[in-house]
């Protein structure tokens, strides 16, 4: 198929460009590198430096269906300039499903998340419970969840929206690296790398077994899998929504035990405060796209996805004088 990837520069849309261009699939990365970096365009796929907000000459190249990575996604960010989300992530993906529109691409796979979900009313979280996003990141998201819905009964869209869960792990040399990185196991790798001095554990006061919050990592790479599942399962005129987790709870403590356990060093930890708006527990039932689309991780070990996360972080032997 011919495809249009957009945030294919980043960390999660680079992991699926790759795995879509092994598959044979003609692949366009349109990312207009506001996080992203276009030596993570995997080769064999063409590359475009633009925004989604003007897709509309990529998509009239007879492009097949849309994988739609391209967002802003710091929750803190998110909270301090509300407007940059919306009109981001919805104004944006609108302008690009308009564009999808006139150009007669009726396929799209988008980048949902379980910020769409908020404070859970019970674990694991499931598609059929409430949504309630505690930030306007997930609050944008959600809306575009809603929009693909409208677009699915109004046009024939065929959508399939995936609520990803932690992301971790790299996928070969398709690793991620943000200038500003907010998430746990890379931000505990840069300890060991030598880029930090320690880690903050942002609260031990949770009602969790060790005080600190519990999340459901998900390998890059089985992640990344269930996309190509999606793009198969898109049907005309059904918006599909599933949840993508491994489906266990690890604690903060345990990511960072782990990681000691993989890199070797020590990782000196201070406890802070909480990070306002962070869910004690959030762990994902992904039965329904295991059941629907015949998905199933292949990497839910801790262990495995933080050694994959931090030999993603190696420098090449080339680069290392080796
Ligand atoms: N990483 C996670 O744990 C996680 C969890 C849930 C959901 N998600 C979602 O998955 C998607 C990918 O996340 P990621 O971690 O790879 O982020 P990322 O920042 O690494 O990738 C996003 C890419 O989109 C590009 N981009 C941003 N705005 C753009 C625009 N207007 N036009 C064109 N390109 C633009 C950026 O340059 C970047 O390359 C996002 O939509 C994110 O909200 C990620
Ligand atoms: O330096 C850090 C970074 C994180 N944490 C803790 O580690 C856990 C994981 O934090 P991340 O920032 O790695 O991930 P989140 O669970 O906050 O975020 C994930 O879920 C969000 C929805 O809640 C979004 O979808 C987001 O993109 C996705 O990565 C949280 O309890 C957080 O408080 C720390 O203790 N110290």
């Amino acid at each position: 198929m011919k495809l249009l990837v957009t945030g294919g520069a980043g960390y999660v849309g680079s992991v699926v460009a790759a795995q879509l261009v092994e598959e044979g699939h003609e692949v366009t990365v349109l990312d207009d590198l506001s996080t992203g970096h276009e030596d993570a365009v995997p080769d064999g796929a063409r590359f475009v430096r633009g925004s989604i907000t003007d897709a509309g000459g990529v998509l009239r190249d007879g492009v097949d269906a849309v994988l739609h990575f391209a967002a802003r996604s710091l929750v803190g960010e998110s909270v301090e300039k509300p407007g940059l989300y919306w009109s981001h992530n919805l104004g944006g993906t609108l302008a690009l499903l308009e564009a999808m529109r006139q150009a007669g691409v009726g396929r799209i796979v988008f980048s949902s998340t379980a910020a769409t979900y908020g404070e859970p009313e019970r674990t694991p979280i499931q598609e059929t419970d409430p949504t309630r996003p505690g930030n306007p990141y997930g609050a944008s998201k959600l809306a575009v969840d809603t929009a693909l819905t409208a677009f699915a009964g109004l046009y024939g869209l065929a959508a399939v929206s995936l609520r990803y869960f932690n992301v971790a792990g790299a996928y070969g040399r398709y690793r991620e690296r943000h200038a500003v990185e907010t998430h746990l196991i890379p931000n505990v790798l840069k300890v060991a790398l030598g880029e930090r001095e320690s880690v903050s554990v942002f609260g031990t006061d949770y009602p969790t077994p060790d005080g600190t919050c519990v999340r459901d990592y998900i390998h890059v790479a089985d992640l990344a899998r269930a996309h190509l599942l999606a793009l198969d399962a898109c049907a005309e005129g059904v918006h599909r929504i599933y949840n993508l987790g491994s489906g266990s709870g690890f604690s903060v403590k345990e990511v960072l035990d782990v990681c000691r356990e993989v890199t070797g060093h020590p990782i000196p930890a201070e406890v802070g405060p909480r990070r306002p708006g962070d869910p004690a527990v959030l762990v994902a039932s992904s039965e329904k796209i295991k059941r629907e689309l015949g998905w199933k991780p292949d990497h839910t070990a801790l262990h495995t996805i933080v050694a994959d996360a931090w030999a993603g972080c190696q420098k090449p032997e080339s680069e290392r004088g080796l």
